[in-house]
């Protein structure tokens, strides 16, 4: 049984589109990555697979319990542990407080643990909590009752650089132990470090879906060269290169095989070379229409908003998964 499944699942807030007609499996003990600019639907796809938001077609399970039955999907959160993109945290209540009354839906046995490990000051109001602290509350609350399933939304916004690295590893011994990993970000070496497979999503729709280590072959070689001869750059404008540059040195993307990389460097005496997997970034090219989704920007091709439409504006059932 797989972890998650989606089907053909579609959600509008009135005419504005959220999802539509997304469809994908997470194997169970698979990490899989939704990864899109901001607007491009990730958040709507977890809350309504959740059970939180009613799909206008379509469905899913989580862990074989039916999303859009409310008892069942009621009955699923328990083994689940859900990440919210914006925890509404209720600011007046104690970390304390608030992390008991998770511990009383759906149990504690990692708590005292996770919060040693996050560093976390359990007796401050919430309201007083940075950023970055609220966001230890809402991860430690998501974890605490080792769910079979993780659905995390923009998990790392607001951790430092240690913390995210913590966070990782926590991701990683808990797929270990077996969990099942559902991750949305927007930053795609977050995605890559992390998950088995990807689902770029793109203005409402997943429009691929690929194994992170395939995406790495696809990628290329960054090639680096320094030959002894004048280059015209006509000599290397062949089949398999991309983003060439000829100065002192010539640079470019290699996407063929070694054997004609040697063959077309034969031609010439290399006085330097270096070959080195081309980043991630140039295989999202293709996806992305060259709006690469990165730390330094978020992609910005960006799913069409409604006119006026607002985030809060759809009734929202999210509640107890807080
Ligand atoms: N409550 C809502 N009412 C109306 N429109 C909404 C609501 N929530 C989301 N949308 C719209 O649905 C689309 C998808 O938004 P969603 O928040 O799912 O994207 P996202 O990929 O999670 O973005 P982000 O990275 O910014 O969280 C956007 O056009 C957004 O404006």
């Amino acid at each position: 049984m797989p972890a998650i499944e989606c089907r053909n699942l579609t959600k509008y807030y009135g005419d504005v589109r959220g999802v539509e007609d997304v469809s994908f499996t997470v194997g169970d003990g698979e990490v899989f990555g939704f990864l899109g600019p901001n607007g491009a639907g990730k958040t709507t796809a977890i809350r309504t697979l959740l059970g939180f938001l009613s799909p206008t077609s379509g469905g899913g399970t989580l862990l074989g319990h039916d999303a859009t039955d409310p008892v069942a999907s009621r009955r699923a959160r328990e083994r689940i542990g859900f990440l919210p993109g914006d925890p509404g945290l209720d600011r007046d209540r104690t970390a304390e407080a608030f992390l008991d009354h998770q511990a009383a839906l759906r149990g504690e046995a990692s708590r005292e643990q996770l919060v040693d490990r996050f560093g976390l000051d359990e007796s401050r109001r919430i309201a007083d909590l940075s950023r970055g602290n609220r966001q230890k509350v809402a991860l430690v609350a998501a974890f605490m009752h080792d769910p079979d399933l993780l659905l995390l939304d923009e998990p790392t916004s607001g951790l430092d650089p240690l913390l995210q690295e913590e966070f990782a590893s926590l991701v990683r011994e808990r797929v270990d132990d077996g969990a099942s990993v559902l991750l949305s970000s927007h930053v795609l070496g977050e995605v890559a470090a992390l998950c088995d497979r990807v689902g770029v999503l793109r203005e409402g729709r997943l429009v691929a879906v690929e194994s992170v280590s395939d995406l790495r072959s696809r990628g290329g070689k960054q090639v680096r060269v320094r030959v002894a001869e004048d280059v015209e750059r006509a000599d290397f404008e062949v089949r398999g290169t991309m983003n060439l540059r000829v100065g002192e040195t010539v640079s470019f993307t290699w996407t063929g095989g070694y054997d004609a990389l040697i063959d077309l460097l034969s031609n010439y005496t290399v006085m330097d070379l270096d070959v080195v997997d081309a980043p991630l970034e140039e295989a999202f090219m293709t996806f992305y229409d060259g709006d690469v989704p990165g730390p330094t920007g978020d992609g910005g091709g960006g799913a069409t908003r409604g006119g006026g439409a607002s985030r809060g504006a759809a009734a929202d059932a999210g509640g107890d998964a807080r």
